[in-house]
């Protein structure tokens, strides 16, 4: 799987280089959703079921009733909950979940009955079981190399089979509803309606892919869509993608389910959170950022037992907590940071490969924390327990913290990314209605009337949930609106502005072959510079800095100096003093306290070294793309320590950065183990492009085509001609945008001009190498 990023935009997708690709955070199951949704939903679950019509049925023509859980049924659940429609969302970094909450908001005001499941939890042979008068709907994330995001492996597996080769005459075994004659042998969903929204970011190859793939396989069962496939770009503008098809969807929604009465927004302000300060024993106010009792997860990455005998299993749901054994920057001089960061996995029984991603837990730093306290008006009573839950007894999540209890803080701090610019829709929905001036609601307003406006000052502007309500505050003061009567957005309404705290993933950049017990992984330091004529009067500053990132920077100069820079920027001084930036190393210092630890997991990859180290390799891995090469690198090197009289294959590296001096990371072990390589593999060598060296800009692609000679050599593996794809793989890692595409046609037209073959013929060949996994990508846009 490709890799990726996400976002945090900011870090994400940034990450270092590395990210990947989504892994996500899946809190609710394992963590948040246990025990909690019994709760508070039992009296209106026990009233549903009353009123409910009879459940869907099982007899399984084809599957065995066996199988068949009733708590796995979405269909049973969405009649008991008195529903009309269940919105399914498939979504790696948190996005698509986002969306699909929103989208049952809205229907909720266009008068229909949503229910929002995630995928992972409901079997998909129920699908049969839905009828003329109720929807499902599809909100769906393209993640990796056009494929689907995790929660909904199951069910693309199921419906569309052979991913490469999808076959019509391929039918799932469904199960048969009590309640329907015998399913159509052909068209198994013909009583099913159902609409789909994808999200997807068209720098992939395989743009949307997976709504693409659901939305065609649901038809040739049978299916009905309602609507048109919507496709979102977050490339360009996923949020106005989003609505535009909303504005679209809803009313033939409404219409298809026969919705009466109002279409109004009566629930805009209807929370979707309940938040009471509760009154509970110290000891069980989470507020370090803990992640559950790691009695579960779904995608585990290792096991410890125990001294009680239990074995612990980690994954994406119970990180292990890992202590930060090296942190060191390798950039100091350079204009950017690029940092080494390496966690001892010692006693965790986790293991990893060269390719694959480590998922980290960082938190929001103190001073964005602060300003969102004092943006909420919350800060005097910022370590105050609380407890949250959904005010829908019948949502999908059931509270946002795992634990019985959190503070206002800790939840700001570890479990909501509070960095995020706030879109459109949550500004028109969530802010506008607490406006009580005039002021603020025609400043407000026109953010979320015009999107040219709010590209303008939200976006450009990085204007955060806190950093919106701060410049609402100071525009308010200008105008001489007495202090309470100004904006006030309740806790609740906050909580539902700032998306769930989601794990950024790193490529590893150690092999598992040299430090088995060590995970190491190169990350950029990212920093979001506002392009805005308002960004001198914005709250700490203009900037937006990753959460990640900037944690590890921080990490790392603790670790290195024995302290945290001695500034620390609090949301009052910065309010008073705004900006408050570190100008050299672009960073708020602003962590109190920082541990010498952090929550960390595996995320399995498919970027893998060759089986058989004869066989010849071209990696390309600029940047922070690097980091998956290096551990590649490191393991031939090893290889060939261990077994000298064993030939390998060709390894060629191209690195690429901005200036030899600054940017060169790793250089002298590269060297070093290319010394070592060379030994069994004489060819082997790093190729660099050093953009800002010399007038004229050099990347890595212009490398590739000045070594023409040597990597089609490579790639011939030793015959006279490119007869079929290459048994060689080629890697790249790093920008998808622009890199990974001028990579891809820099060696088309190679293919083309030693072949002496057209470029469309060699296109082929790239995409036959794609097939057979002999190019991978581990990108990110
Ligand atoms: C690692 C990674 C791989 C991706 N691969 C694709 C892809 O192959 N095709 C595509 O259209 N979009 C791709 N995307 C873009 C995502 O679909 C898009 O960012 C989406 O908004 C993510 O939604 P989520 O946060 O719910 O996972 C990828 C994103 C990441 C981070």
């Amino acid at each position: 799987m490709a890799a990726t990023t996400k976002i945090e935009w900011g870090d994400m997708m940034i990450v270092s280089g590395v990210v990947v690709g989504a892994a996500t955070f899946l809190f609710r199951k394992a963590i948040f959703g246990r025990g909690k949704t019994g709760e508070v939903s039992a009296a209106a679950a026990a009233a549903a079921l009353r009123a409910a019509p009879a459940s869907h049925g099982v007899a399984s023509s084809s599957s065995s009733k066996s199988e068949y859980s009733e708590a796995r049924d979405f269909v049973s659940k969405m009649r008991k909950a008195g529903k009309n429609v269940v919105v399914f969302y498939g979504s790696q970094t948190g996005t698509a979940e986002d969306f699909a909450t929103r989208l049952g908001k809205d229907m909720q005001s266009a008068g229909v009955r949503p229910l929002v499941l995630d995928p992972e939890s409901y079997d998909w042979q129920c699908l049969a079981g839905m009828n003329e008068n109720e929807l499902i709907v599809f909100v769906l994330a393209t993640s990796g190399e056009g494929e689907p995001t995790d929660n909904m492996e199951a069910w693309f597996d199921a419906l569309a089979s052979d991913r490469e080769n999808i076959d019509d005459s391929d039918i799932p075994e469904f199960f048969q509803p009590d309640d329907k004659d015998e399913l159509d042998s052909d068209m198994p969903l013909s009583s099913v309606s159902y609409a789909v929204f994808g999200l997807g970011n068209n720098t992939y190859e395989q743009f949307n892919h997976h709504a693409r793939v659901v939305d065609a396989r649901m038809r040739a069962l049978g299916a009905t869509r309602v609507g048109e496939r919507g496709e979102g770009d977050d490339d360009v503008d996923i949020e106005e993608d989003f609505a535009k098809w909303k504005a679209a969807t809803l009313p033939l929604v409404r219409e298809y389910l026969g919705a009466t009465g109002d279409s109004g927004t009566d629930d805009t302000l209807q929370p979707t959170w309940a938040v009471a300060e509760i009154e509970v024993d110290a000891d069980k106010v989470w507020v370090r950022g803990e992640m559950g009792d790691g009695s579960s997860s779904s995608s585990s990455s290792g096991s410890s037992p125990s001294e009680a005998g239990t074995t612990t299993i980690y994954g994406t749901h119970r990180p292990f907590i890992a202590p930060i054994t090296v942190a060191t920057d390798l950039t100091p001089s350079g204009e950017r940071h690029v940092l080494h960061v390496e966690f001892d996995l010692e006693g965790s029984g986790m293991h990893y490969e060269a390719g694959d991603h480590l998922g980290i837990y960082a938190a929001n730093s103190d001073a964005e924390v602060d300003l969102m306290l004092h943006a909420l008006g919350l800060f005097e009573r910022a370590d105050t327990p609380i407890c949250v839950r959904a005010t829908d007894p019948f949502a999908a999540q059931q509270t946002l913290f795992p634990g019985t209890a959190t503070t206002y803080r800790a939840a700001f701090r570890h479990y909501l990314d509070i960095t995020d610019p706030v879109p459109r829709a949550q500004i028109a929905s969530l802010v506008l209605p607490h406006a009580r001036s005039a002021a603020a609601r025609e400043f407000i307003g026109s953010l979320a009337a015009d999107k040219d406006v709010h590209a303008a000052t939200v976006s450009a502007g990085c204007l955060t949930p806190a950093r919106l309500i701060t410049a609402v505050h100071q525009i308010e003061a200008a105008a001489g609106v007495p202090k309470d009567e100004q904006l006030a957005i309740p806790a609740a309404t906050a909580f539902e502005l700032c998306p769930r705290m989601q794990a950024r993933l790193y490529s590893i950049s150690s092999s598992a072959r040299v430090t088995p017990t060590r995970v190491s992984i190169t990350a950029v330091v990212l920093q979001y510079n506002a392009q805005t004529t308002m960004a001198g009067a914005l709250p700490l500053g203009a900037s937006r800095l990753g959460v990640a990132t900037n944690y590890l920077l921080a990490a790392t100069n603790q670790i290195n100096s024995g302290s945290l820079d001695p500034v620390v920027v609090t949301a009052a001084n910065a309010l008073a003093e705004a900006p408050q930036f570190d100008a050299k190393n672009h960073v708020i210092r602003s962590y109190v306290n920082l541990p010498s630890t952090l929550p960390v997991f595996v995320r399995r990859s498919t970027f893998r070294l060759p089986a058989d180290a004869s066989t010849p390799m071209v990696m390309v891995g600029p940047g922070t793309g690097l980091a998956p090469m290096r551990a590649f690198v490191q393991e031939r090197a090893l290889l060939a320590r261990q077994s000298p009289e064993k030939a390998q294959g060709t390894s060629l590296l191209f690195f690429g950065a901005r200036s030899a001096a600054t940017d060169y990371t790793y250089r002298d072990e590269l060297v070093s183990l290319f010394d070592d390589i060379k030994k069994t593999a004489p060819e082997s060598r790093v190729i660099t492009a050093f953009s800002r060296d010399q007038p004229q800009k050099i990347y890595v692609q212009h490398r590739l085509a000045e070594n023409a000679d040597l990597v089609y050599r490579t790639l011939l593996c030793g015959k006279d001609k490119l007869n079929g794809p290459s048994r060689a793989h080629i890697y790249v890692c790093g920008d998808a945008k622009m890199m990974a595409k001028d990579v891809s046609r820099a060696l088309i037209t190679l293919i083309a001009d030693r072949e002496g073959v057209s470029e469309d013929v060699a296109a082929k060949w790239i995409s036959e190498m794609r097939r057979l996994s002999r190019y991978q990508e581990d990108v990110w846009s």
